[in-house]
C-alpha cells in the first residue's frame, strides 16, 4: 500500500515526495501557476499531479459510483448540475422552491476529487465515502489516469466534450480572470500557441477527450461521451440519455408532466447565472462563482480568433482526430 500523500502548505501546496518528482518532469510556462509539468502524458499543474498521484493510490470506487469527467471549460458546471437534479430529483423535487441548486452552485453539490487534494484532506478516500449513495463526483483527470478501480467497478462514467475553439477561449478568458497571485498574465497569442501545442492543464485536448472516447465505444454501457453543442441543441433527448445511463431513467409519467424540460430549465445557463448564489455567491475554492457564467455560446470563438488562428487550430484538431470516428 503506497504512503498517504498529504499536501503541505508550501508555495505549490504540494508534498515534499511530490516535489523531488516535479523536479524529474518536463515542464512548461503554466497558465495559472508557474509551471505545468508533464506527468504520465498530460500537462498537469503541481497540486493535479498530487491528486492524480493520491486518486490512483486511495480511490476505490463502488459500484453505485457516478463520475463526471471533463476537461476544463467545456461543461462541467452544467453536467454537475444536470447529474444532481436527474439522481435526486425523488429527494428533491424540480419545482420545489428550495431546491439546492437555487442555493448553491453545482460545485459545491458535486465536488471534484481533486478538491479533496488541494483541500489539504488527510484522508482522500474517507472524504469522498462521506458523500451520500450514490455518490456523485467528478474529476478533470484523463482516462489513462484514472483510478484502476474506476475502470474495473460496474459504476459508470459520463464526459463532456465542446469544440475546441470555444474551449480555448473560454479557458483564456477564465484563467486570465483567475491566474494565481504573482503568476504574470499568459497573452492571448501565446495561450494560443500552447494550446496548439497541447500544453493546457490535463492537455492536451485531444488526447484527453480521444481517452474518454475510445473507452465510450469500447464500452458504451460504461461511459457516456456527450457534446456540449449536440446538449445545447437538444437538451431534452440528451437528458433522457443522460439519465438512463446514470440509472434514473424518467419514467413515461414523468415525461408527460414535463419534468424533463423542468429539469432542463433548472439547470439553464440562463436560470443558473441569475441566481443570487452565482452572482455574488463563492464555491468550495473560493472561486467567485459568477465567473463560471460568462456566455455560454456554441461558436463564441468568432470573436476572437483571427481566421489564421481558426485554420491552424483547425487543422491541428483534424488531423489529432483523424480515423477516430469524432470530429469538431
Ligand atoms: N448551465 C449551463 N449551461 C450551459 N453552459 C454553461 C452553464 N453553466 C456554465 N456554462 C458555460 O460553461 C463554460 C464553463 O465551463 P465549465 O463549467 O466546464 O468550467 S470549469 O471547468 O468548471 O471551471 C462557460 O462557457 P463560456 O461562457 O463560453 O466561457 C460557461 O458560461
Amino acid at each position: 500500500m503506497a504512503t498517504i500523500i498529504q499536501p503541505k502548505d508550501d508555495k505549490d501546496g504540494v508534498t515534499n515526495e511530490c516535489k523531488k518528482l516535479l523536479s524529474s518532469l518536463p515542464k512548461e510556462r503554466g497558465w495559472r501557476t508557474e509551471h505545468i509539468y508533464l506527468f504520465q502524458g498530460y500537462w498537469c499543474q503541481p497540486k493535479q499531479i498530487q491528486a492524480i498521484l493520491s486518486f490512483q493510490s486511495h480511490f476505490h470506487a463502488l459500484d453505485s459510483d457516478l463520475v463526471l469527467a471533463t476537461i476544463p471549460k467545456s461543461g462541467t458546471t452544467w453536467l454537475k448540475a444536470l447529474a444532481f437534479a436527474i439522481v435526486n430529483r425523488h429527494r428533491f423535487p424540480i419545482s420545489k422552491s428550495d431546491h439546492p441548486l437555487l442555493f448553491s452552485n453545482p460545485h459545491d453539490l458535486v465536488p471534484f476529487f481533486e478538491y479533496n487534494v488541494y483541500m489539504g484532506n488527510e484522508d482522500p478516500a474517507g472524504y469522498l465515502s462521506g458523500l451520500p449513495s450514490p455518490r456523485i463526483f467528478c474529476t478533470h483527470i484523463p482516462y489513462s489516469a484514472m483510478a484502476d478501480s474506476i475502470k474495473s467497478s460496474r459504476c459508470k462514467v459520463v464526459y463532456i466534450c465542446r469544440n475546441p475553439l470555444d474551449t480555448f477561449v473560454s479557458s483564456w478568458i477564465y484563467t486570465d480572470k483567475i491566474r494565481s497571485d504573482g503568476v504574470p498574465p499568459l497573452p492571448f497569442e501565446e495561450a494560443f500557441d500552447m494550446f496548439c501545442e497541447g500544453k493546457i492543464g490535463y492537455g492536451p485536448f485531444w488526447d484527453h477527450v480521444l481517452g474518454y472516447w475510445n473507452e465510450s465505444r469500447e464500452r458504451p454501457d460504461k461511459v457516456l461521451f456527450l457534446r456540449y453543442e449536440d446538449m445545447k441543441a437538444d437538451v431534452v433527448s440528451h437528458l433522457k440519455k443522460l439519465a438512463l445511463h446514470l440509472g434514473y431513467p424518467f419514467s413515461e409519467d414523468e415525461e408527460e408532466r414535463g419534468e424533463v424540460e423542468r429539469l432542463a430549465e433548472l439547470c439553464s445557463f440562463e436560470k443558473m447565472k441569475e441566481l443570487e448564489v452565482n452572482k455574488s455567491g463563492k464555491s468550495i475554492m473560493n472561486f467567485e462563482n459568477q465567473k463560471l457564467f460568462r456566455k455560454a455560446r456554441v461558436g463564441d470563438w468568432v470573436n476572437y480568433l483571427s481566421p489564421s488562428m481558426e485554420e491552424r487550430l483547425r487543422k491541428e484538431i483534424e488531423a489529432r482526430f483523424q480515423g477516430s470516428g469524432l470530429s469538431f
